[in-house]
């Protein structure tokens, strides 16, 4: 019996030990969001908001596993991915996703943490580019990202707009290029829907190195508000309201880039035009 269950949401990525990024900055946007949040973890990271220390990729079979045990119970209406980590576990979790129904996937091609460190082997950006991507109801790179997909470099709006039709060419519905690496006096995003419309969305850019984790947060949010029956424009326009409030209302934890405020906006107070 499916129908009337509470919306349920997973995130396949990285564990961030430090709470601020990866699956615990799924976890606690699923939290904020309303919804029930799952996790399949791809890969351990050794992490504080100094830097990733180090990382240990979780043996593809068991990655599989938890797949299985979560199709067998729940009744997932969105889904997310974060580190991937190599390419073999892009290949298990692309096989799995065309395996179970776990509603849209949001991809957040996530390649290197903001203190330099890399989440991806380089020779799995193919891999994405040719397998994950065609799944994806949502792409999410921020510009590093999209330039590495791309093979282009983003140096201004028009590059922004050309690579995210580069970047539906792959087979990718939805996309958002994230502009919080621009320069831009504005934190400013391009949006480019399956139906062909195109907006920007743009905030005030606020002056912090508190930012660890702003993409999961945006992310998880979007697959979030899928699972709640909002519209992918809508899903995509509240995660842009919901990270401009976490990252304004700063908290303070940790020396380095620290994380957002999950916590900042109640689930209710967000409205859209
Ligand atoms: N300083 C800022 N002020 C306001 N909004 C910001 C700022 N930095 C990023 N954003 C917004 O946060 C969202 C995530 O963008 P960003 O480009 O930082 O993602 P990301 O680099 O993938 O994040 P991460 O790798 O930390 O998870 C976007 O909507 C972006 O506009
Ligand atoms: C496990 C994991 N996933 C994603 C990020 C990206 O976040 P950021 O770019 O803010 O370091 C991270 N640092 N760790």
């Amino acid at each position: 019996m499916t129908i009337n269950q509470t919306p349920q949401v997973v995130t396949i990525a990285g564990s961030d030990s430090g709470g601020g990024a990866g699956i615990q900055a799924d976890l606690k946007t699923f939290q904020a969001r309303d919804v029930f949040g799952m996790s399949i973890v791809v890969a351990l990271t050794a992490q504080n908001t100094l830097g990733v220390q180090s990382s240990l990729p979780i043996p593809c079979d068991f990655v599989a596993e938890q797949f299985d045990s979560l199709a067998a119970d729940f009744h997932i209406r969105a889904c997310k991915t974060g580190m991937l980590a190599d390419k073999e576990h892009v290949q298990v979790v692309v096989q799995k996703l065309k395996e179970v129904d776990f509603g849209p996937l949001i991809v957040d091609p996530v390649m290197i943490a903001k203190g330099g460190h890399s989440l991806l082997k380089r020779e799995a950006v193919d891999c994405i580019k040719k397998e994950l991507l065609p799944l994806a109801t949502v792409l999410t790179p921020n510009i590093p990202e999209a330039e590495v997909l791309v093979q282009q470099d983003i140096k201004t709006s028009e590059d922004m707009i050309q690579a995210a039709y580069d970047l539906q060419q792959m087979g990718v519905k939805n996309v958002v290029i994230k502009g919080g690496h621009s320069s831009d006096i504005l934190a400013k995003d391009f949006v480019l829907l399956e139906n062909g419309e195109t907006f920007w969305m743009s905030s005030k850019r606020i002056e912090t190195i508190k930012t660890h984790g702003t993409g999961d947060t945006f992310s998880s949010c979007i697959a979030a508000e899928i699972a709640k029956g909002k519209s992918v424009k809508e899903a995509i326009q509240i995660a842009k309201s919901f990270i401009q409030g976490a990252i304004e209302q700063e908290i303070f934890v940790g020396h380095g880039h620290g994380p957002t405020n999950h916590w900042a906006i109640p689930a209710q107070d967000i409205l859209i035009d």
